[in-house]
């Protein structure tokens, strides 16, 4: 990309800089002109796209030297080590190679399956082995391995018909002898135990039946584009609006560990894609959903197999042919056109993946509706193009050329390459960058062993971490709001859009893009979503007055009994903005003082007002005492390095006492300088709390928790996520030193999270479980 980007002459780049939408044709067609000479852009394009340097072939001697690798461990005893051979070996393996006369890639799901059985992931063994039969069903070490995964599993009578159709299979006699062992242990077992009780599934997880969704509408406002808005009344915490992708990639950091369809984390028993050995999805159904060519053949006969019973018949095609009803989905196989070559998704920005998924969609939906125009059907999505810096724009111009190019290669006739074709990849990539969503899954604590046993505290911050990027047609008509009404959460890659309070018929219904009250002051935020998405936010929260934005960075009086707000020039030149919307408004801004509902919030804003809108930096809000900032930042500085130690100590999970004492006095400065509700003081309170928790100081831990969340409180809400984070850490110390408010902070922590994930809180925070089973174990 660099040696291409420096390559495009001065004066072609200033007219890219300079361009707007309507000259793209131009700029895209003179970008393509000089493009054609260059040997350097042919050369990318062929590597991105000549099969035969193919990174995603199967390769049958590489699939054969992983299964020896994978034997060699699985005799060794070394069966995680067995296992990533044969996974190794699974992606590599061609599908119809033999290998001493049995399909290579049943052999292999057949060899992991042994493994995982060693392993104790009988669930795990048991799709395995009805893999390998989808691919050979006549293959009967994988009927006998079925069989005694089945028995492991207490499934004596399914058990029992694995073995007697691998009986009927088997041709050596030593074989038989083997089965008839096994076969004799099941029938014993069924004899004794019967069938014992249904079990389910315990890798699908419940998920409860969902509301009815709200019906929406997508309306121009007066700021800010369209946007979504209620028809009726919506009551807090119901979900108003689910949606699958347009569109979705999973994240360069993720391929090796989570599902391509669904971007859950893979299982032991991962499965990769028919034709390439790159995707790697977590079961069947993402297999098929995904578009990916399955090994199986379903249509293998059954002839020879004259002596089997009818019932044992019916069973065999059950297993063999199962998921073969869904095998035709209409789904397109998502990577395909990704495949030859390098393999883009490994070269390319996810952004520029997903927009080729996009337009490879479009194609198709031309093709399906006949349409001769290319192109066209494009989605409707606001872009940030003419905002964009120049950097941007060139690569947005030769990212579009590569994909038209590469695309090329499938779609000839249909994409004929011009000035025109290649700016609308150019506007599909800003559009991406406005609209597109990050998948994010809660990252799971590890719950080592029971709660209430010390060293299982969950102490440290729960964390969202992103697994994919994805385009939502409606998602993206929801405008962002730094005080958000909705919340999205995601299950698989569907989108769920949740309200997290009532919300009268006809008003917006806005989430938010990253930036919230309470998480940064009013400059902060509306310089991120400046930078991130161009444009400067129009929201409630930053135009009216709220106690967060006073209070977040706020410095305290210098007199000893007033409470109130001292702030630096950039923060009161930003609340002087928010004032100037409302000068000629005075109702509106004692209604917004009204509902401050903190009584000392409400003095410093009533105070602002009866002063005639009298914000002046380095002087206390309520009584215009003077404080010396510079001194303040100076006293500041000195705590930084000890409050860096502190969390150093924390991260390696050893707190040495001087370090403890000397944060303990540093907490004690900054409340001299900072207002108490100034987020720094949360901060730190919250790593005196791991830091006493590590140290086995338990009650001191809840002490600096709960002062924490104190001001948390006064920034955020009480009823806000993040407190329903931060409780749960609560919670848990409570838990550890046996006090009895930790049912009263489990009964919030369910509250809030309702709130937010609707039914699904269980299944996105797994900790909940933890602690609902200690509340009602008490
Ligand atoms: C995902 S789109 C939302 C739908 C968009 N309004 C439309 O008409 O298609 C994001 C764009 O909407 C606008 N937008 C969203 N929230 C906004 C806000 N709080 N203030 C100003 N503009 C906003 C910005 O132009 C932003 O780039």
């Amino acid at each position: 990309m660099e040696t291409l980007k420096s390559a495009v002459p001065d004066a072609l780049k200033q007219e890219i800089s300079n361009s707007t939408p309507s000259q793209l044709p131009s700029t895209c067609a003179s970008l393509l002109d000089f493009f054609h000479n260059l040997p350097q852009f042919h050369q990318m394009i062929k590597d991105l796209t000549d099969p035969s340097v193919a990174l995603c072939c199967k390769d049958r001697n590489a699939a054969l030297e992983a299964k020896l690798k994978g034997n060699e461990c699985f005799s060794k005893g070394e069966y995680s080590n067995a296992l990533l051979f044969y996974s190794k070996a699974l992606r590599l393996a061609p599908v119809d190679m033999d290998d001493m006369e049995i399909n290579l890639v049943a052999l292999l799901y057949v060899n992991r399956a042994s493994t995982l059985q060693k392993m104790g992931l009988l669930l795990e063994c048991l799709r395995d082995c009805s893999r390998a039969l989808r691919v050979s069903p006549r293959y009967a070490k994988a009927w006998f391995r079925r069989g005694k995964a089945n028995i492991s599993l207490g499934k004596f009578e399914d058990a029992i018909r694995d073995l007697n159709i691998s009986l009927m299979l088997e041709i050596s006699s030593s074989g038989k002898r083997q089965i008839e062992a096994e076969l004799k242990i099941a029938l014993d077992k069924f004899k004794r135990i019967g069938i014992p009780g249904k079990k389910t599934n315990q890798n699908q997880s419940e998920v409860p039946d969902e509301p009815d969704q709200v019906k929406l509408q997508c309306l121009l406002t007066t700021t800010k584009g369209r946007g979504m808005f209620c028809v009726d009344d919506v009551s807090e915490a119901s979900l108003v609006h689910k949606e699958d992708p347009y569109a979705a990639v999973i994240l360069k950091k993720c391929r090796e560990t989570h599902c391509h369809f669904c971007f859950n984390e893979l299982p032991a028993d991962a499965i990769s894609c028919a034709s390439c050995s790159i995707p790697l999805y977590c079961s069947d159904w993402c297999q098929i959903q995904a578009g990916a060519p399955k090994f199986d053949k379903s249509s293998n006969s059954f002839s020879g197999l004259e002596g089997l019973a009818d019932d044992l018949k019916n069973y065999m095609s059950d297993v063999v042919l199962e998921g073969a009803s869904t095998l035709d989905t209409g789904h397109i196989a998502e990577h395909r056109h990704e495949c030859h070559g390098f393999h883009w998704p490994l070269i390319l920005p996810s952004e520029v993946v997903l927009a080729g998924r996009i337009l490879v969609k479009v194609i198709k939906q031309n093709r399906r509706a006949s349409a001769d125009s290319n192109l066209v059907g494009f989605l409707d999505l606001s872009h940030n193009y003419l905002q964009l810096p120049p950097e941007s724009k060139l690569e947005m111009h030769i990212y579009s050329i590569i994909l038209l190019q590469c695309l090329q290669h499938f779609y000839r006739t249909e994409l004929p390459i011009s000035g025109i074709m290649v700016s609308k990849p150019v506007i599909l990539l800003s559009q991406i960058q406005v609209n597109s969503m990050a998948v994010v899954r809660m990252q799971a604590p590890e719950v080592k062993g029971p709660i209430y046993e010390p060293g299982n505290a969950l102490t440290s911050n729960l964390e969202q971490v992103k697994v994919g990027q994805a385009v939502y047609v409606a998602g993206s008509f929801f405008n962002h709001s730094c005080q958000p009404n909705i919340h999205t959460y995601f299950l698989s890659r569907t989108l769920h859009v949740q309200a997290t309070e009532y919300v009268l018929a006809g008003s917006e219904l806005e989430l938010s893009y990253g930036p919230q009250v309470g998480q940064w002051d009013c400059k902060d935020r509306q310089r991120l979503l400046e930078d991130r998405y161009s444009y400067t936010c129009q929201c409630t929260g930053c135009s009216e007055l709220n106690v967060s934005d006073l209070v977040i960075n706020a410095y305290r009086c210098t007199k000893l009994n007033c409470l109130g707000v001292t702030l630096d020039r950039t923060v009161t030149t930003c609340e002087k903005e928010k004032l100037k919307l409302l000068i000629d408004a005075p109702t509106v801004y004692s209604k917004q003082v009204e509902k401050l509902k903190d009584a000392n919030i409400a003095e410093v804003a009533c105070h602002v007002f009866e002063s005639d809108y009298k914000l002046e930096p380095q002087h206390c809000l309520v009584c215009d005492s003077y404080r010396d900032l510079e001194a303040s930042c100076a006293a500041i500085s000195q705590t930084v390095s000890c409050c860096k130690r502190l969390q150093d100590a924390i991260a390696s999970n050893e707190v040495p006492t001087n370090i403890l004492l000397d944060a303990v006095k540093c907490t004690d400065l900054l409340r001299t300088i900072f207002h108490p509700y100034n987020k720094r003081i949360a901060e730190v309170e919250d790593n005196l709390a791991q830091a006493f928790c590590l140290v086995g100081e338990l009650q001191a831990a809840i002490d600096h928790c709960k002062a924490s969340i104190q001001i948390l409180e006064k920034l955020y809400g009480v009823n806000h996520i993040v407190i329903g984070n931060e409780l749960i850490k609560l919670a848990s110390l409570q838990i550890l030193v046996g006090d009895s408010a930790a049912s009263g902070s489990i009964s919030r922590i369910s509250a809030i999270l309702s709130r937010y994930y609707g039914s699904h809180a269980d299944e996105i925070y797994p900790y909940l479980r933890h602690l609902k089973g200690r509340q009602d174990a008490d």
